[in-house]
């Protein structure tokens, strides 16, 4: 086994640079460098040389013996001035010495799950952690990374043993007569409950879509409605080009935002309208498949007449009638009504907009599927458990043989079995010194 290092802190310079270390050598490496061993877990200021003893730098060293590491291998940690040619000298220095490597994009946290230090969905947590950006992203890698999905998952799982041994029970005693009547009909109410409770979390994935990938708004409208003075009003920035000519925005333009600790993504489309030439035509089929991928469309009119709302596969519209300091009005109740001039109306369509997306999105982000692995699986899982339990009445092998393939399909997204195919994607996701 390689031991492997990399620099864990982020891109220098900083104020301080963090190398770590994985693998047998750790200790020796440590020994070579400092002159032997600290004692373990505890900061130790020591002088760093290269192997003439010349003097790289001063810093602390860490020393991680395994199994109670992160990794669980002997590991080690060197914290340094974040300068490059003090880290590039240090680099090159750990790269002459026998048995030592640089370490590929997630290897620390790979060999961690290797060694049962948490599991896959734990590993993706830990990924979305570092790549979190927003409070909500955050919270929700913090619950992953800390076991919630494992949790569930296993939980899960445990209620299926039991069932397949209740139903096991019942095949073996079904001759003998002080056995009661049916011993898993219990086991077929709470197979039925945890149906529910499967379906009801697995409708939760696109929450956790808006908050790890952000929540999709589209704004459309016909031309010179004032959707990109909207975009740029909302993203307190010149993002869109604003004029008078109708079709000046002929693409979609997306700007990120965070709305309640929530990120959002705001997308600008052309206008649409008919008969437009070939280059708007195409903005516009453009405009009309973003739409159609939104989790919130907002109509703009600056006439007070929405004629072309199309039916966007069930996204919700919202209506919005723009400039409103040129004077016009609406009475229906269910349109916004704003200026991106005045900035009239945009304190309220905020406040919508937090609004709907703590209903839609939710505060409790705890506990919801964030990946499509996690999907496909779960999907089989509650195919065989209503297959087991639509068998009602014959077959107990068969419907027993049902629960412990769902009960396979769980073991697959916590990385009990079939990883293989799994483990150099989700490792990737980590960048390098994680
Ligand atoms: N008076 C007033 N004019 C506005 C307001 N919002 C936008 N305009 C003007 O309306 C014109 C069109 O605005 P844009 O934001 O470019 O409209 P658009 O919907 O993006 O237009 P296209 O990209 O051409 O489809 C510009 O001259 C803006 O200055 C507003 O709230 N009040
Ligand atoms: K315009
Ligand atoms: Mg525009």
């Amino acid at each position: 086994m390689d031991t492997i290092f990399a620099l864990s802190s982020g891109a220098p310079p900083s104020g301080v640079a963090v190398i770590r270390l994985s693998g047998p050598q750790a200790g020796a490496v440590i020994e070579t460098l400092t002159g032997g061993l600290p004692e373990p877990r505890v900061a130790s200021l020591r002088s760093i040389r290269d192997r003439n003893g010349a003097i790289i730098d001063r810093g602390l060293v860490l020393w991680f013996p395994g199994p109670g590491s992160f990794t669980g291998e002997d590991c080690a940690e060197i914290h340094l001035h974040g300068g490059r040619a003090v880290i590039d000298r240090l680099l090159s220095v750990l790269s002459e010495l026998e048995g030592l490597r640089i370490a590929e994009a997630g290897e620390f946290s790979r060999r961690a799950f290797a060694n049962g230090k948490f599991d896959l969905t734990g590993a993706e947590g830990l990924a979305d952690l570092i790549g979190a950006e927003t409070e909500s992203q955050r919270v929700l890698a913090m619950a992953q990374a800390s076991g919630a999905l494992r949790q569930l998952y296993e939980s899960w799982q445990e209620r299926l043993l039991h069932a397949r041994a209740m139903i096991e029970a019942e095949i073996d005693f079904a001759d003998e007569d002080d056995v009661p009547g049916s011993v898993s009909e219990q086991v077929w109410d709470d197979m039925e409950r945890l149906a529910a409770e499967m379906r009801s979390h697995m409708a939760g994935a696109k929450r956790a879509a808006a908050v790890r990938e952000g929540f999709r708004i589209v704004i459309i409208g016909p031309p010179n409605a004032g959707k990109s003075s909207l975009l740029n009003a909302l993203a307190g920035s010149d993002v869109a080009i604003v004029s008078d000519e109708p079709g000046t925005t002929r693409d979609v333009l997306e700007t990120r935002l965070s709305l309640s600790g929530q990120l959002v993504i705001i997308t600008d489309t052309a206008g649409i309208r008919e008969n437009a030439g070939a280059i708007e035509a195409e903005g516009i089929r453009r405009a009309l498949a973003r739409a159609s991928e939104a989790d919130l469309v907002l109509h703009l009119s600056e006439t007070g007449r929405w004629d072309f709302v199309g039916d966007f596969g069930g996204v919700p519209v919202w209506r919005v009638l723009t400039k409103s300091d040129l004077g016009r009005t609406c009475r229906e109740d269910d349109v916004l009504t704003i200026s991106s001039k005045t900035e009239e109306g945009l304190k309220p369509l905020f406040d919508s907009l937090e609004k709907h997306l703590s209903e839609t999105v939710g505060r409790d982000v705890s506990t919801l599927p964030t990946r499509q692995r996690h999907l496909d699986n779960l999907r089989l899982a509650l195919r065989d458990i209503e297959a087991a339990l639509s068998f009602r009445g014959d077959g107990l092998e068969l419907r027993a043989e049902s629960l412990r393939r769902a009960a396979f399909s769980l073991g697959r997204i916590t990385g009990q079995h079939g990883v293989e195919d799994v483990l150099g994607v989700i490792f990737s996701e980590f960048c390098v010194g994680k």
